[in-house]
């Protein structure tokens, strides 16, 4: 490791998103990219595993994302200011109990410290890329309806994109007491399901950028 540096650990969820992840970051000995697998719970029992063998400063959930209309427009980036579980709570007669309201007293929401979040945005801005700093969402099931889309909003106002990984490794960087961030382009819009509408390659140019940014900007 170059002495010095911040060690980062960026966790994605399939090879696709690493490779692009890879291909950004072009080397850079301080950081760690590591698969996790799809869903909340493989992602947080591997940054687990990884953070129990390894000292980082600052852990990262990047990968492709589903975004909210009129909040994220497809091929751009997201920056979580919180990272949110969105589906994690039970269902009352008028409507979706979080465990906070459901008093378990365990919160579903993890802040990202606000300097690193503005830093990252600002030069991702001056490189010309468009960047929505907002809450990203982890759910367990993609959304496939406007309806569910809907939910989603009113549950988490601002709610800038969907993902499935990003509440898992921010729970388990809270165990370890590290920052975390959430770093996300988007593929899709949060809606209909509709495979055909996905543009992926796009979303993986804009990751790759993105991870580019984030390796000199927090090396
Ligand atoms: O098929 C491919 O070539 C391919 C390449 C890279 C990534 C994928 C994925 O399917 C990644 C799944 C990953 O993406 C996140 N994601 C993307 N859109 C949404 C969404 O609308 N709602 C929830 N999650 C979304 C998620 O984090 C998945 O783990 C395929």
């Amino acid at each position: 490791m170059d002495s010095g540096r911040r060690r980062i650990l960026i966790m994605t969820a399939v090879s696709e998103e690493r490779e692009a992840v890879l291909r950004g970051i072009n080397g850079k000995q301080n950081i760690d990219v590591i698969l996790t697998g799809v869903g909340p719970v493989k992602a947080a029992a591997s940054t687990a595993r990884i953070l129990a063998k390894k000292d980082y400063d600052l852990v990262v959930s990047a990968g492709i994302a589903g975004g909210f209309k009129e909040m994220a427009e497809i091929g751009s980036l997201v920056v979580a200011n919180k990272i949110v579980s969105a589906d994690l709570g039970a269902e009352g007669p008028e409507g979706f109990l979080s465990l906070d309201q459901l008093g378990f007293g365990a919160s579903t929401t993890v802040p990202c410290e606000m300097e690193q979040v503005d830093q990252l945005s600002q030069v991702l801005t001056a490189a010309g890329l468009s960047v929505h700093i907002g809450p990203i969402v982890t759910v367990s099931t993609v959304t496939g309806s406007d309806l569910t889309a809907k939910e989603m909003v009113e549950r988490v106002p601002g709610a800038v994109a969907e993902a499935m990984e990003g509440y898992g490794v921010a729970v388990a960087a809270k165990e370890y007491g590290l920052p975390v961030m959430e770093v996300r382009a988007i593929s899709n819009l949060v809606g209909p399901r509709d495979r055909s509408a996905w543009r992926i390659k796009e979303a993986l140019t804009a990751l790759e950028v993105a991870s580019q940014v984030l390796a000199e900007v927090f090396s």
